[in-house]
């Protein structure tokens, strides 16, 4: 067995529900403070966070990523038992194998086998853990962010071990993310009798109309860089259960992942604009949940390009699709930052895996590419 594949089933055996942790970063610290990292426990509230750094010089890489999993979901649904690592047709099958485990067992023995054969190294190295990125990330990420930017300890470079890969490994690296914005809206109406419509005021009703607006909006068209935004409607809820009673409100939550193109206050001014034209009394409340980021073409990418080409033999290409990730908190710094990972494929679903080839590749790139940043270029 391969020390990534030993350290991933280490790691799914904890159950660490978001926004556990469950000792994987025990697990993590253990070994890296081996190679003279040295350890910080950065928790807040219910989070755990870790920062290990290598080196006290720049350039600074970081390898960033989350032990927090999603919840399993129906458990006689699985094939075998989430939280037990289970090998089959090639593959290992447990909640968090590819979102984000195996990611991090990869960061590991990459970095083990290049601090063993490089152990003068230019720069630093540090890997940074939360244990709230599948919850709502206010104690996780942000947080570490905020005490680094308090003393001035700059990350030049940020890989996040996401799982960007689409139909092989290494094919999609994600270069920046669209912006996540979400609203709550409550739809106020008036309950009554459905007997007796002119007495009350049904939300429904009145709702209806806008939800085919608010869905129909062409928000923009994307651009170089991102797709077009788009606008997603979660939930709906409203009624009480009867069959002859009005319902006196509505409540229904919209998310918009929003490109370049638009910002949080334009995008605030024109659902209003919409919802305003129909004519009934709402509530809305919104959550940033990150702003679009981009990373431009420079040593990150570059070195990740080479490092892809050099160990798959095929070229990646650059994206900006899928959610948004803890790279929200790690751009605005000014580090560059990209994602990198295993297949999206069984993310957040029943029978989560990893391929078992996929995992020794992407560990081989991750080697690569501290070799191009921290070898190759910091020599050259
Ligand atoms: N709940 C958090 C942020 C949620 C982040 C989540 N990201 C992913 O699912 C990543 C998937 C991928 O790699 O494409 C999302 O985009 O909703 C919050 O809102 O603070
Ligand atoms: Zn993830
Ligand atoms: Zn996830």
């Amino acid at each position: 067995m391969t020390a990534t594949l030993e350290l991933l089933q280490n790691l799914i055996r904890r159950q660490s529900v978001t926004p556990l942790d469950e000792g994987c970063q025990d697990v993590l610290a253990e070994r890296l403070t081996k190679l003279d990292f040295v350890e910080e426990r950065l928790n807040f509230a219910d989070t755990q966070n870790l920062w290990l750094r290598r080196g006290t010089q720049r350039p600074l890489f970081t390898f960033l990523g989350h032990t927090d999993v999603v919840p399993t979901g129906p458990l006689d649904k699985w094939l075998s038992p989430p939280f037990e690592p289970t090998m089959r047709d090639g593959k290992l099958y447990g909640r968090g194998a590819a979102d984000m485990k195996g990611g991090i067992a990869a960061f590991i023995t990459a970095v083990e086998r290049f601090v063993a054969k490089h152990p003068d190294h230019q720069g630093s190295i540090a890997v940074m853990m939360t244990s709230d990125e599948e919850g709502i990330a206010t104690h996780g990420v942000v947080k570490v962010i905020e005490v680094l930017e308090q003393r001035n300890e700059k990350i030049d470079w940020c890989l996040v071990g996401e799982p960007s890969s689409d139909k092989k490994l290494g094919d999609v690296i994600r270069v920046g993310r669209r912006g996540s914005l979400c609203a709550k809206l409550t739809v106020l109406g008036i309950q009554g009798h459905v007997a007796y419509p002119e007495l009350g005021d049904n939300p429904i009703h009145s709702f209806a109309p806008a939800l085919k607006a608010l869905t129909e909006e062409v928000w923009d068209h994307g651009n170089r860089c991102f797709p077009p935004t788009s606008l997603q409607v979660s939930n709906i809820n409203s009624g009480t259960g009867a069959e002859n009673i009005i319902p006196g409100s509505l409540e229904a939550q919209f998310n918009l992942r929003f490109s370049t193109e638009l910002d949080e206050a334009t995008i605030k001014q024109r659902t209003h604009a919409i919802l305003d034209q129909y004519g009934f009394n709402y509530e809305l409340h919104w959550r940033l949940s990150g702003n679009p980021f981009l990373t431009a073409s420079g040593a990150l990418i570059d070195a990740t390009h080479i490092a892809i080409k050099a160990v798959t033999g095929f070229e990646t290409k650059d994206d900006t699709g899928g959610g948004t990730s803890d790279g929200r908190f790690v751009a605005p710094t000014g580090a560059q930052v990209i994602e990198l990972g295993p297949l999206n494929e069984t993310i957040h679903k029943i029978n989560e895996c990893i391929d078992l080839n996929d995992l020794e590749v992407l560990s081989a790139i991750y080697e690569q590419i501290l070799v191009e940043l921290l070898v190759v270029r910091c020599n050259s």
